[in-house]
């Protein structure tokens, strides 16, 4: 039996019982009892694969739990489908955005409704809009195109969205991923705000431990599908939140930058390649990475980041200009990149590095099940491919169910795991990677920045495109600015000044 929405200004009360999700023999959820009192801004931790996304399907009813039960405002509540979670008031918003670009805000909004009618009476839709925004602590143009408006403004009009689809009970799963600092701030400040205003009740999957003292009330913990910790946010320290979410395991030290760089091993000259509109140019008059030095690509995304990986990893034409690799010319077939030991780690690896419905041990086997170390092709085993998969899977610490699972079923953390244990292993001259960090939980970020410092100390080349700064400024010899498809901005990372960066990332540069 589905319970009545809740009037407006009215945060709801979300509790889980026992909860336990099971695939085939593996427990990803295991008995996690949660309270989310109204009102309350509740953050939800764990580490890549401890199983968050598993409990809020479970509360969204994309899964079906294998037992347990969810009480909403103190009542058992049954969520079948995500249509029942919608219909007691429980809604998602999600990292990526699910706004319709060529529609305005306003229709986004009035199309979202499951009672949308067929023919919009308009003038009477504006007015109801008008009178929902005034009730709303902040706004978005309503009558541009989605995809003129910022990633901050979309992701505050997904909020907006759920508020006027009646949801009382969000939950924001890494809102803040494409955002900059000041974005996550801001909107997360408009959460806040609507918490303690009463009006709704937020939890929070987030890996940044700033955005749960700033913003939580409530932390709770996952690990290994177990809730191995709830408490206060006043009462933990950034290291006591570590050390719940990690147990025992100890962080590794960041590796130290040795060496200095040596010859050009990329080397982009007049380049020039149409951007997914079709409509603009990416413009690249000169871009050189050297051995043993890595060169960070920062920029809002959206600036032509993507269409250079794109150019790189040979998926667009040059229009015009080359691409050198260690003095000669370079086509990115996939035979090229092996004699050259040129690795890749693209944006949404899942879809972009891997074959999704392949399981994990073929997918980390993509580049050398063909191959012997000296280049010449032999078949591996089935047994040898498993070895490999087991060493590496140990390596990266990817967790899954089995070597078997497909990849697809992996955590997102774990995917990008699992890709970067492939592309990071064996001889690597020029490594050309994208946010290799996303969505990575603390540890992994230590592990992997310090396996790409590694791989620089021993003179491979790294082109690295990241929209995190602290990343940028963490790994790079040299850091350069993407705005509107061409470099804004050059600097070694000594001289190198974050709020220069920042500005010149907002396209202020004249
Ligand atoms: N449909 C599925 N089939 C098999 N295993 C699954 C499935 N969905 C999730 N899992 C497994 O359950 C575990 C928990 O995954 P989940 O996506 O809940 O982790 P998470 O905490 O959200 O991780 P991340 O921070 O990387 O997003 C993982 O080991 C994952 O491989």
């Amino acid at each position: 039996m589905s319970l009545p929405v809740k009037p407006l200004e009215q945060a709801i009360e979300v509790e889980t019982l026992h909860m336990t999700m099971r695939f085939g023999a593996f427990t990803a959820l295991d008995d996690v009892s949660i309270r989310i009192t109204p009102g309350s801004f509740h953050a939800l931790l764990g580490e890549n694969g401890a199983g968050k996304s598993t409990l809020v399907k479970c509360m969204m009813g994309f899964y079906r739990a294998t037992s347990g039960e969810m009480l909403v405002d103190r009542r058992e509540a049954l969520v079948p489908d995500p249509r029942a979670a919608h219909a007691l008031g429980l809604g998602m918003v999600y990292q990526h955005f699910t706004l319709v670009p060529s529609l305005t805000a306003a229709e986004n909004l009035v199309v979202s409704r499951d009672d949308a009618p067929r023919v919009i009476d308009w003038r009477r839709e504006r007015a109801a809009l008008a009178e929902f925004m005034a009730r709303m602590p902040f706004s978005v143009p309503l009558d541009q195109p989605v995809r003129a408006l910022s990633a901050g403004e979309k992701q505050k009009l997904e909020i907006l969205k759920q508020l006027y689809l009646g949801r009382r009970f969000l939950i924001l799963d890494e809102p803040t991923s494409v955002l900059t600092p000041d974005e996550a701030d801001e909107v997360l400040g408009h959460v806040k705000a609507l918490c303690e205003a009463g009006e709704i009740t937020v939890m929070m999957i987030t890996h940044k431990f700033r955005e749960v003292t700033a913003y939580a009330d409530a932390v709770s913990v996952l690990r290994w599908g177990k809730l191995v910790g709830s408490a206060l946010v006043s009462d933990l320290s950034h290291a006591d939140m570590a050390r719940i979410m990690m147990g025992e395991a100890e962080l590794p030290d960041p590796a130290p930058r040795t060496g200095m760089p040596g010859d050009a091993v990329l080397s982009l000259k007049g380049a020039r390649a149409s951007d997914r509109s079709g409509l603009k140019q990416i413009v690249i008059d000169a871009l050189e990475v050297r051995a043993g030095e890595v060169v960070g690509v920062a920029g809002i995304s959206g600036n032509g980041q993507m269409e250079l990986m794109e150019v790189l990893t040979g998926q667009r034409p040059l229009g015009a200009g080359s691409i050198e690799v260690k003095g000669a010319p370079y086509g990115a077939s996939r035979e090229e990149a092996r004699v050259k030991c040129v690795r890749y780690l693209p944006e949404e690896p899942l879809h972009n590095a891997c074959a999704p419905r392949m399981s994990v041990t073929e997918n980390i086997n993509f580049r050398s099940f063909d191959l012997n170390g000296s280049g010449r092709r032999f078949w591996l085993s089935g047994r040898e491919m498993r070895t490999r998969a087991a060493e590496l899977v140990a390596g990266f610490k990817v967790r899954a169910a089995s070597l078997d699972a497909p990849m697809a079923s992996l955590s997102g953390g774990n995917v990008q795991r699992a890709v970067l244990a492939r592309e990071l292993t064996g001889e690597v001259d020029l490594l050309v990677i994208s946010n290799p960090c996303f969505g990575l939980d603390f540890t992994a970020v230590a592990e992997i920045r310090a396996r790409i410092m590694a791989a620089r100390n021993g003179g491979a080349a790294v082109l690295l495109m990241s929209e995190d700064l602290d990343e940028i400024m963490e790994l790079a010899d040299r850091v350069l600015v993407m705005s509107e498809g061409r470099i804004a901005y050059e600097k070694p990372i000594a001289d190198a000044q974050i709020a220069e960066i920042g500005h010149h990332m907002g396209g202020y540069s004249a």
